[in-house]
């Protein structure tokens, strides 16, 4: 349980990720752009990634119709057990619990046959989704470039290795100015590229307060991982986030977390952050 109110928003750097396309002085400026926003907050909104509204919308849309399913049909109950594809199962914080769903999904031909069968078009729409996330690819390559290193520097490790879906369901809770849905916690991945349903989702910022991060329609929020720490020989900094619930609807989340594969290590690269 968490007493404090957090009352003041993240100045959150907003990345235009068209500008990537655009000319080499824009990518060039918008390299930098990402470069601070990785040195300073940890984390960014993304806008123009090219990932299709009603895609975001589908996605969202059938995991709240998964999570409304009886128990009987969500399984479940192997959350512990990192090896399994699928995982499903109450997560309780103090007295609060939330739903978490965990889903591998790359090489998606590999894992999508295991992926849940209700509702309906679960597998083709979140099938859909993960692959759209491609963009994380080329977010993967500015953001070496911002470290100075190659575009290219691991992108055929970082193609080839881990994409894991974790869907939160936070259940609305009358005291949610006192509850934390999630406990403050930084991911494992390089990146995590996040989506939610709606507000509640805080970073603490540089001078160690907790930071409400603020809606912008149709983004998704890049945050940096353990994994790109190490990467960037510390300069990038993962970041400490939670999320709150909602006191009057139910509260998605979909974090989408890529890194190398399982049995690579991640070790500072060369030039980084010279
Ligand atoms: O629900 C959120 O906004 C954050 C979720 C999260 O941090 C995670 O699943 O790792
Ligand atoms: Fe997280």
């Amino acid at each position: 349980m968490m007493e404090e109110s957090v009352e003041n928003s993240a100045d959150v750097p907003i990345i235009d990720v068209s500008l990537l396309h655009q000319n080499p002085v824009s990518k060039s400026t918008l390299v930098k752009k990402i470069h601070e926003a990785c040195r300073t907050y940890g984390f960014f909104h993304v806008i123009n990634h090219g990932v299709g509204e009603s895609v975001i919308e589908e996605a969202l849309d059938v995991n709240r119709k998964f999570f409304e399913q009886p128990q009987e049909i969500k399984g479940g109950a192997f959350l512990d057990d990192v090896n399994k594809v699928v995982r499903f199962g109450k997560v309780q914080v103090g007295g609060y619990s939330r739903d978490l769903l965990k889903l591998y999904a790359h090489p998606l031909h590999q894992f999508l046959s295991s992926w849940p069968t209700l509702p309906v078009l679960y597998r083709e729409r979140m099938g859909l989704y993960a692959t759209e996330l491609k963009l994380c690819i080329e977010l993967f390559g500015a953001i070496m470039e911002s470290l100075h290193l190659s575009e290219t520097h691991l992108t055929q490790n970082f193609e080839q290795g881990i994409q894991i879906l974790g869907i939160n369901s936070y259940p609305p809770c009358s005291r949610s100015n006192i509850t934390t849905g999630i406990p403050p916690h930084s991911d494992h991945s390089l990146i995590t590229v996040l989506l939610q349903s709606g507000p509640g989702l805080q970073v603490i910022d540089c001078g160690g307060s907790w930071k409400n991060v603020p809606r912008l329609k149709g983004s998704f929020q890049v945050l940096i991982g353990d994994h790109l720490e190490v990467l960037s020989n510390g300069l990038y900094k993962s970041v400490l986030h939670r999320a709150i619930p909602s006191c009057s609807d139910t509260r998605l989340s979909i974090a989408n977390l890529h890194s190398l594969g399982m049995d690579e290590i991640v070790e500072p690269a060369g030039r980084a952050g010279e």
